[in-house]
């Protein structure tokens, strides 16, 4: 029977074991070296959970790519702990990576085809994810007939069609004009909020960075590390108006000061 004169005991905010429920990728401790000595990535803990977005910013060469090359199983930690809980992985890479001879609707089909979906359900599946990128239309074009930002919709929507939970993005819109790069945000932030998957994207862009993700991952110059991390406050579906706000200037600028201060340290 409990002592009630006794002082209420302080449950932990957060038992260890809950803190990594939900967590579709779970990075404990990882460290990456490879074969050639290089040391890209350093004591890396990184948690995303469903219905989580979360990008990490850092220099050039500090081992961002790397962190995503382990996480869609392209390389392995060569000491600590990189789970990955599901088996529906998406990617998206800076370069649309299309086959220029297949229609658009032929290469969004591919990756289904690959697994050996049977034709009906890799069409239908096909159709649902060109149309939630806005190229129904679009299906009988060639590659070379869209423009940049057109090309990338196109690969989001092949990775769509296998449902991803969890979904990578390697600077999906470094190589586009501003305009198309927020066009291409929204439309994502869209996918996100109907989708509710667990994504992790890399970028350069702090601004792109904050209006994108409901956290933050700031990392070092190389080997990299964790430096910090930024919850984003923002609601969504995320207004574009927010961009313009004294709120998101604030926190743009701590991102960008952290970065700095990782650089340098
Ligand atoms: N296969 C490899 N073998 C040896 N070193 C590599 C290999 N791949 C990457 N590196 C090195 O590891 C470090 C991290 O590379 P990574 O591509 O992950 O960085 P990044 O942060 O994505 O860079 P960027 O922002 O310029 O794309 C770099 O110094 C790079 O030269």
């Amino acid at each position: 029977m409990p002592d009630p004169a006794a002082p209420d005991t302080v449950a932990p905010a957060e038992a260890p074991a809950d803190a990594h429920r939900g967590a579709l990728l779970d990075f404990d401790d990882v460290q990456l070296t490879y074969p050639n000595g290089t040391i890209a990535l350093s004591g890396v803990d990184l948690m995303v959970r469903r219905g989580e977005f979360v990008t990490v910013v850092g220099p050039s060469g500090c081992g961002k790519s790397t962190l995503l090359r382990i996480a869609s199983g392209l390389e392995s930690a060569t000491t600590g702990i990189a789970e990955v809980r599901t088996d529906h992985v998406g990617y998206v890479f800076q370069d649309a990576t299309l086959l220029p001879w297949r229609s658009v609707q032929a290469n969004v089909e591919l990756l289904a085809e690959l697994r050996g979906h049977g034709k009906a359900a890799r069409k239908e599946a096909a159709r649902k994810a060109i149309e939630l990128v806005s190229l129904t239309g679009f299906e009988k074009h060639l590659p070379r007939q869209l423009s940049g930002g057109m090309r990338m919709r196109v690969s989001l929507a092949r990775s769509l069609t296998l449902d991803p939970e969890l979904f990578l993005f390697d600077e999906p819109f470094g190589a586009l004009d501003e305009i198309t790069r927020e066009y291409l945000n929204d439309e994502l932030l869209r996918l996100f909020v109907e989708r509710q998957f667990a994504g992790l994207f890399i970028t350069h862009s702090v601004s792109e960075a904050v209006y994108l993700s409901t956290k933050v991952v700031v990392m070092s110059g190389r080997p990299g590390r964790i430096v910090g991390t930024f919850d984003v406050p923002f609601d969504m579906p995320r207004d574009p108006e927010i961009r313009y706000t004294p709120e998101y200037a604030a926190l743009v600028g701590e991102v960008s000061h952290a970065l700095r201060e990782g650089h340098t340290s």
